[in-house]
């Protein structure tokens, strides 16, 4: 590859998301904090149908829900979740594990607060954001994720927004939070290399009934021949010259 070509690599498209976590290659790094999340449920506000997927959005006009320590330095601030899914339950993750894909992946999406203003601002630099992915098995109906998957019915077309009062996000999170992370991007346009990701290890169940549900969203407007959300997730990316570290041994 010319100096240029990988100059330009260097800079460019080289830190993409999602990819493959080879488990065996992922270092632990003794310096990786436990990852301290601190969820507010009065700061959610609405579900909203963003025609690729949906957003649950949270009101970060303060750092009154946040993460901190893990891998990253300050604190982030909570702005929304989502997830992605497949046509069928043998896909739809976007991070595979040893070349396991599972049925869908979920994105808690935050940004540093800490040193930027807002977060398109920090959606522009290598650490603005810190996405936690949590990977889906099917497995037993989901209570908690059953309070989103019911208000699905007012956001069914795209750009129906519905309020989320008091969601309690951090009761969907499993109880062991060990992670691997490595520096990527978001998954979709505008896919700027701006993520500190941090995939749990520990997968959470949802059953085959409710992710049927997920597939039922239109990625059309009211007016419009309804079609329906069937997938929505990228492929996995190159590696390159990164190292995914593992927060436990
Ligand atoms: N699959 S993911 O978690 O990697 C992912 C990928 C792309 C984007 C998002 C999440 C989200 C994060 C919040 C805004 C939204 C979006 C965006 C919107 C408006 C903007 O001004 C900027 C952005 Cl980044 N783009
Ligand atoms: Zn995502």
């Amino acid at each position: 590859m010319g100096a240029s070509h990988s100059h330009r690599n260097k800079h460019c498209h080289s830190h993409q998301s999602p990819i493959n976590i080879c488990t065996k290659k992922a270092r632990h790094d003794p310096i990786l904090k436990p990852l301290n999340i601190q969820y507010d449920s009065k700061t959610s506000k609405r579900i909203v149908n963003m025609g690729h997927c949906f957003n649950v959005e949270f009101d970060d006009t303060a750092d009154m829900s946040v993460i901190n320590d893990g891998p990253l330095t300050g604190k982030y601030r909570l702005r929304q979740f989502h997830f992605h899914w497949g046509s069928t339950d043998a896909d739809g993750s976007e991070h595979v594990i040893d070349g396991k894909v599972y049925p869908a992946e979920l994105h808690i999406v935050h940004w540093n607060s800490h040193r930027y203003p807002t977060f398109e601002e920090a959606a522009k630099h290598p650490d603005g954001l810190a996405v936690i992915g949590v990977l889906l098995k099917i497995g037993e109906k989901n209570p908690v994720l059953q309070t989103i998957i019911d208000n699905l019915g007012q956001v069914k077309t795209k750009g129906k927004e519905h309020m989320l009062i008091k969601y309690e996000l951090s009761s969907m999170l499993p109880k062991d939070l060990n992670y691997w992370t490595y520096p990527g991007s978001l998954t979709t346009e505008p896919y700027f290399e701006c993520v500190t990701w941090i995939v749990l290890q520990h997968a959470i169940p949802i059953s085959s009934a409710q992710l049927t549900q997920f597939r039922g969203l239109l990625c059309t407007a009211e007016n419009e021949k309804p079609v329906p959300i069937l997938e929505n997730h990228r492929r996995v990316q190159r590696l390159h010259d990164r190292v995914v570290r593992s927060s436990c041994t």
